[in-house]
């Protein structure tokens, strides 16, 4: 579904991302960890087109996309969230979440009536409400959300956008260890019900366990493992990667 040949980045002399090759199956989960600065962010960036490679292709369903920008991958179904919030904080919930749906279906839009547009946009955002269990807050305005539940709206954002490849930047970041399972129930609930690929940096290993078919384990740029969870624990390299941080 999504691949990675050799995938590159230099700033300098310096591969910030290191010849990665990465496949990604239909309805995969594959969970990416590393080390602080393994460039784990800057491969997702090489992966959704904000940042351009030094060599190396990133291909989706076959294709080489990886000349095309940002959006028009969106298009094509690969989604993110990003580590720094992309939320409109004065904004409601709902009100955030109906821009992501209008943003997505775009032009096509302008062929309807606006009444029956209006009604479609809601629909559509209230779905992805409850999707992610924060249809009861529709109303708050985002800059007062918990953090938990702002990676929840952080979700529902990327869900408006209806990705068949999603690509989640750290979503446990910030969230109280309380509130944790629920968000791992969330994410585990979009993709297993769903069939959809997913991508996920995260540092809570406890979490990337959970949820991970597989785990790529990076380490200064590179690809040192990838493999099922039960491989990857036991492999001596990654142990010593590791070395002096809790896995
Ligand atoms: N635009 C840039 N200019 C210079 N160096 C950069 C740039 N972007 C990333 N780097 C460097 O590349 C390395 C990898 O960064 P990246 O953010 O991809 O790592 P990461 O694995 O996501 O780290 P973390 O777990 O801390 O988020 C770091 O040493 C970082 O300082």
């Amino acid at each position: 579904m999504l691949a990675t040949r050799g995938l590159t980045w230099r700033i300098g002399e310096v591969a910030i991302v290191d010849n990665v090759y990465l496949d990604l199956a239909p309805g995969e989960f594959l969970g990416v960890i590393g080390p602080n600065g393994a460039g784990k962010t800057s491969l997702f960036n090489l992966i959704t087109g904000v940042r351009r490679p030094t060599s190396g292709t990133v291909l989706l369903d076959g294709k080489d996309i990886t000349g095309l920008p940002p959006y028009k991958r969106a298009r094509l179904g690969l989604g993110r969230t990003f580590q720094a919030s992309s939320v409109f904080g004065s904004l409601t919930v709902r009100e955030n979440v109906r821009l992501a749906v209008q943003a997505h279906h775009g032009g096509s839009m302008k062929l309807w009536r606006r009444a029956a547009a209006d009604r479609e946009v809601a629909a559509a955002a209230d779905a992805v409400l409850d999707r992610v269990g924060l249809h009861h807050r529709g109303t708050a305005l985002a800059g007062t959300l918990a953090h938990g539940e702002k990676r929840k709206l952080e979700i529902a954002l990327l869900l408006a956008g209806e990705p068949r490849v999603m690509l989640l930047d750290e979503p446990m970041a910030g969230v109280s260890a309380e509130d944790v399972p629920e968000l791992v129930q969330v994410i585990r609930s979009l993709t297993r019900e769903t069939g959809r690929s997913v991508l996920m940096v995260e540092h809570h290993m406890d979490v990337i366990l959970e949820l991970a078919d597989r785990i790529a384990v990076m380490h200064h740029g590179a690809l040192l493992a990838c493999d099922t969870p039960e491989t990857v624990m036991a492999n001596a390299t990654v142990q010593e990667a590791y070395l002096g941080e809790a896995l």
